[in-house]
């Protein structure tokens, strides 16, 4: 070093700072490329989920474990309670979707980003934030991501961090911005699914259910109660006298009654409760988690509703019709029995006590004995 010339350090020691840069930017890279390929990962998983409910077990719980963000949290819109139909028996007994929040209206979300539907990272404010995450208090900072489709806002995703510093303003929103995009996609290509899937267990004249899909679902349904013990009721209602209905006011009056009878007893009935359309003027419902007592009411709501309701019957008419119901419990003793004879004879013998509301003078509710 030359006197009087600035104090430079010396080589070794710009060397050593230099290395230690160096390391820092590799490991950073490295950081990175792992992080890409984690979200890749997930990535390939989100776009090959099978069912609506992985494809939210990816989101809800993947996302949280391959990044280690304390809290995951998704919100979809759902106006017209479809997917709280479909998901109905999953949220029931899945605690794994216990992050998913089916909301009516999209405003409590549009609030969260005004106008311009973009991730938005920050620090935790409780009362803004305290709803999405359960009103969990351990968060530093979010990051919430809107899922769009078509301009619409579908729905949106929520990762809380413990740390304050781990999502701020100034971070890049790539990574996000991109999984917002594939996860909405695929949001919209699971529930089209599903939505398939549900036409082919709709009984296209009543809209209610079909039998198809009764019969696979009673059997979910006495799972679910011999599972955990509770009581399941099980329902068969007859129109009285269709065929008269039939014969003087022509098939076509029939089937709007039909129509109006299958959807005065969906009316009737809880959302967890399954009905359908068993065959021609035949329905079949079940009420998970209802006792003896409780389904004897409800099945005299069902008859009296009806009794009292005027049909339409096309052409501006209407008609009254009465039902007769059957009903019967799940019986305690199931232990080892095979779920498919189950179901037969839950149904069988609602389809008994029917038989006998049919001969004690229709319009009543009969108790299987
Ligand atoms: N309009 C219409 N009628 C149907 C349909 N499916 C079955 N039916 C008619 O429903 C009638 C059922 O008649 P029955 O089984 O004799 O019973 P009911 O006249 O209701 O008499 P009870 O049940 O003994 O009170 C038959 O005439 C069938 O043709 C349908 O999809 N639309």
């Amino acid at each position: 070093m030359h006197p009087g010339s600035p104090s430079l350090p010396p080589l070794e020691a710009q060397n050593q700072a230099l290395r230690q840069q160096l390391d820092a930017l590799l490991r950073e890279a490295r950081s990175n490329e792992d992080k890409m390929r984690r979200f890749d990962q997930l990535e390939h998983r989100l776009v090959g989920a099978r069912s609506i409910v992985e494809l939210l077990r990816l989101l809800l719980i993947e996302y949280r474990l391959a990044f280690g963000i304390e809290q995951v949290s998704l919100t979809l819109v759902d106006r017209e309670l479809e997917v709280t139909r479909m998901l109905d028996a999953d949220l029931r007994v899945d605690a794994t979707l216990q992050g998913l929040t089916l909301a009516q209206s999209p405003a409590a979300l549009q609030a969260l980003y005004g106008t311009r539907l973009h991730p938005w990272l920050g620090a935790y404010d409780a009362p803004a934030h305290a709803a999405l995450f359960g009103g969990s208090s351990a968060i530093g900072s979010v990051a919430l991501l809107p899922l769009v489709r078509h301009g619409v806002l579908i729905g949106s995703l929520h990762f809380g961090s413990a740390s304050a510093e781990r999502y701020d303003a100034d971070s890049g929103t790539h990574f996000l911005e991109r999984l917002c995009a594939i996860a909405a996609v695929c949001l919209e290509s699971a529930l089209n699914q599903e939505r398939l899937k549900l036409a082919g267990l709709t009984d296209g004249l009543t809209g209610v259910h079909n039998r198809r899909y009764f019969e696979h679902r009673c059997q979910v349904e006495i799972a679910q109660a011999r599972r955990y013990g509770h009581a399941l009721a099980c329902m068969f209602l007859d129109i009285d006298g269709f065929k008269r209905i039939n014969d003087t006011h022509g098939h076509q009056s029939g089937d709007e009654v039909l129509r109006g009878v299958g959807q005065l007893i969906h009316g009737q009935l809880r959302a967890g409760d399954t009905i359908a359309r068993y065959g021609g003027e035949e329905f079949v419902a079940l009420l998970p988690q209802t006792s003896l007592q409780h389904a004897g009411e409800i099945a005299e709501r069902i008859r009296a509703a009806i009794a009292a309701a005027p049909l339409p019957s096309g052409g501006g008419q209407t008609l009254r019709v009465t039902i007769s119901i059957g009903l019967a419990m799940l019986p305690h003793d199931l232990a080892g029995k095979d779920l498919a004879r189950l179901a037969e004879a839950l149904v069988a013998t609602a389809d008994k006590a029917l038989y006998q509301a049919k001969n004690g003078g229709r319009n009543r509710v009969e108790v299987a004995a």
